[in-house]
C-alpha cells in the first residue's frame, strides 16, 4: 500500500468526522498533534463561516496549523472554568474495539489528554493501519512521558511491570540526543504484549493485573500512571465515551469523568476510499 493511499485515507476520514461534529457555530473547538489532523484542520477550514470559534491547540505543532489555517487559537490555561470545549478532534496510533486508544507517537500526549477531557465529545480520526481489536496489535509501544531526572528510575520501574525493553525516544534531526515534549520532558517507549480490553478479562482470556504477564488496558495505564516521574502515559482509556460525554455535559460534573478519556467515534479511513466508524455501539 503506498503513503499515497494512507494520505487519501486521512483525508476522507477527517472530512466524514468535521461533517458528522464540527458545528460552524461552535464557540470551542480542541485540534489534536500529528498528521491526521492536518485533513482536519483543512475540512474545518473549508466549513468555517464563524471567526469567533476559539480553536484549542493540543502543542507546538497544533499551534502552528491553527495560526496557518487563519484560524483563531486559544490556549488550554484560557478558558474559563466550567466550560467544556464542544468538540475536540485528534489523531491516534492505535484504537481497539473498546475505543481506546495509543496516542503519543508524534511526541503529543499530555496536552491532547488535557483537551479530550475537557470536551463534551471527543472524536479521532485515523487511517486503517490503526483499526485493530487490541492495543500493541500493530504500535509496537506505550509512549510514556516522563520527568528527565526520573527516566532511568521509570525505566526500571516499567521493566518490572513486563515491559521487555522500555527505550529513551531520540532523535538524529539536527542534534542527536532525547527527544523533548512541548513541556520539555522526555518520552519513554515501552513494548508490551497486546493489551487485553475488558471483554477479553471477562471472558477469562487472562487475569489483565499483570499477576499472569497479561495487562488489561486500564491497569496497566494506572500502574503506569502511578510511577512517581511520570507525567502522563500514551493511552487514552477510562469510561465509555458515550457516559463520559453525558456527564461532561452536566454542568458540575467535570471531576466525575476524570480518567474518561475515550473517544465517541473514531472514524477510519480504509484502503479502499470508504470510511468506517467505530462507536461504543460497534462498527458501521
Ligand atoms: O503524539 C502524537 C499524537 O498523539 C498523534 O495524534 C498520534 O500519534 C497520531 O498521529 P498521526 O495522525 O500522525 O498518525
Amino acid at each position: 500500500m503506498t503513503d499515497t493511499n494512507v494520505e487519501a485515507a486521512k483525508r476522507a476520514a477527517a472530512q466524514q468526522a468535521v461533517a458528522d461534529h464540527f458545528d460552524p457555530s461552535a464557540s470551542f473547538v480542541g485540534i489534536g498533534s500529528g498528521t491526521t489532523i492536518v485533513y482536519v484542520v483543512e475540512a474545518i477550514k473549508e466549513r468555517s463561516t464563524n471567526p469567533s470559534v476559539l480553536f484549542v491547540p493540543t502543542g507546538y505543532q497544533s499551534r502552528q496549523l491553527v495560526i496557518n489555517a487563519g484560524l483563531t487559537p486559544i490556549s488550554f490555561d484560557s478558558i474559563p472554568d466550567r466550560v467544556m470545549l464542544d468538540v475536540a478532534f485528534d489523531g491516534a496510533d492505535e484504537v481497539d474495539t473498546e475505543l481506546n486508544c495509543i496516542k503519543g507517537g508524534g511526541a503529543c500526549l499530555f496536552q491532547e489528554k488535557l483537551v479530550a477531557e475537557r470536551a463534551k465529545k471527543f472524536v479521532c480520526v485515523a487511517d486503517y493501519r490503526k483499526r485493530q481489536d487490541r492495543l500493541l496489535t500493530n504500535w509496537p509501544t506505550i509512549p510514556i512521558e516522563v520527568a528527565p531526572l526520573s527516566q532511568h528510575k521509570v525505566e526500571a520501574s516499567l521493566r518490572l511491570l513486563g515491559s521487555t525493553n522500555p527505550k529513551l525516544r531520540t532523535t538524529l534531526l539536527e542534534k542527536s540526543g532525547p527527544l523533548k515534549t512541548d513541556q520539555h520532558f522526555f518520552i519513554i517507549d515501552a513494548p508490551f504484549p497486546a493489551l487485553l480490553t475488558s471483554a477479553d478479562v471477562a471472558a477469562g482470556k487472562g487475569k489483565g493485573d499483570g499477576s499472569d504477564g497479561t495487562w488489561e488496558v486500564n491497569n496497566i495505564s494506572k500502574a503506569i500512571k502511578g510511577l512517581t516521574g511520570v507525567l502522563e502515559v500514551g493511552i487514552f482509556s477510562g469510561m465509555n465515551g458515550n457516559d463520559a460525554q453525558a456527564l461532561r455535559a452536566k454542568d458540575g460534573a467535570l471531576s466525575a469523568v476524570t480518567g474518561g478519556q475515550k473517544p465517541i467515534a473514531v472514524y477510519f479511513g480504509m484502503a479502499d476510499g470508504s470510511v468506517k466508524l467505530r462507536t461504543a455501539d460497534g462498527e458501521q
